[in-house]
């Protein structure tokens, strides 16, 4: 890698109002780098407290109301952080969203809305990195997120899974393609992180199945080897190694950060 030289790395997370975002903001600040956060307007608060969080590590902040699916604000989004920070070395494109539903009960609306945010997000937001890279010259690092659905479907969640598995066919086509001007894309793919997501997975499979809110997520995480629920510090630390040099001969991947639920 090749990034900008005196000045500190700059990295911009999309969805990182909460939840993984958040951790994985607050961890490349801790990390050194300077961070510009991205979240839908109606998540400002939130955001500008993650902001607030990284400036109290020492590094800069910039949050900026963005949504993903807007090719416009994508574009925005980069071309706004590029002149605040003077340089664009990582993008985490973390943003996406969940819907629990039966195949045959999916309408087309739902199934756009999934495939609007977690797919074409990524790839507008691959997209608007991998020009500002370019043309600065420095090379960087593009970073996604996928999930372990994107190797193995979990039930009801079948638009959400192809999503995911979409993300893993644009992470491999971007890196083979971007390669050559020294950007590396890879994605993470955790499993069950106690998230407002999951919250709402649970809720939902708890209602398909019967069971008691909190028993859906209880169920599922034993199938975790490490016996735990994870946490958005466990992706971050995972996302910390993507975003820093040590990665530097690593591109293509989509890495299960999961606690042992599927092994590859
Ligand atoms: N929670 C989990 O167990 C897992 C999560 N993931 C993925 O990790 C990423 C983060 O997930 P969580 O933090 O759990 O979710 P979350 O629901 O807690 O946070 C997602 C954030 O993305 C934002 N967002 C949604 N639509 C957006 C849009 N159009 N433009 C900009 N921001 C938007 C939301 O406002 C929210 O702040 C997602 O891509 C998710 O699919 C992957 C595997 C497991
Ligand atoms: C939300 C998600 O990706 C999983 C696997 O739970």
């Amino acid at each position: 890698m090749n990034s900008a030289s005196n000045a500190a790395r700059t990295a911009i997370v999309t969805g990182a109002a909460r939840g993984i975002g958040r951790g994985i903001a607050e961890r490349l600040a801790r990390d050194g780098l300077d961070v510009a956060v991205a979240d839908l307007p109606g998540m400002r608060q939130e955001l500008d407290e993650v902001a607030a969080a990284i400036e109290k590590t020492g590094r800069r902040a910039l949050a900026v109301d963005t949504d993903v699916t807007s090719k416009e604000q994508t574009d925005a989004l980069v071309r706004e952080v590029a002149e605040h920070f003077g340089h664009v070395d990582v993008f985490v494109a973390n943003a996406g969203i969940a819907r629990v539903t039966a195949l045959l009960d999916t309408g087309l609306e739902e199934f756009e809305q999934v495939m609007a945010v977690n797919l074409r997000g990524v790839f507008l937001s691959y997209q608007a990195a991998a020009r500002q890279m370019i043309a600065q010259g420095t090379g960087g690092k593009i970073i996604g997120a996928a999930s372990i659905v994107a190797y193995r479907p979990f039930a009801l969640l079948g638009p959400y899974s192809a999503s995911k598995w979409g993300v893993r066919g644009l992470t491999q086509a971007a890196a083979l393609e971007w390669a050559r001007h020294g950007i590396t894309v890879n994605a993470y793919c955790p499993g069950i992180v106690g998230t407002a997501m999951w919250e709402l997975i649970d809720e939902k499979l708890a209602e398909a199945e019967g069971l008691d809110k909190g028993k859906a997520i209880k169920k599922y995480a034993e199938s975790i080897a490490l016996g735990r629920v994870e946490e958005p510090a466990d992706v971050a630390s995972f996302v910390s190694y993507l975003a820093s040099p040590d990665s530097d001969y690593m591109t293509g991947q989509s890495v299960m950060i999961d606690g042992g639920i599927q092994f590859s």
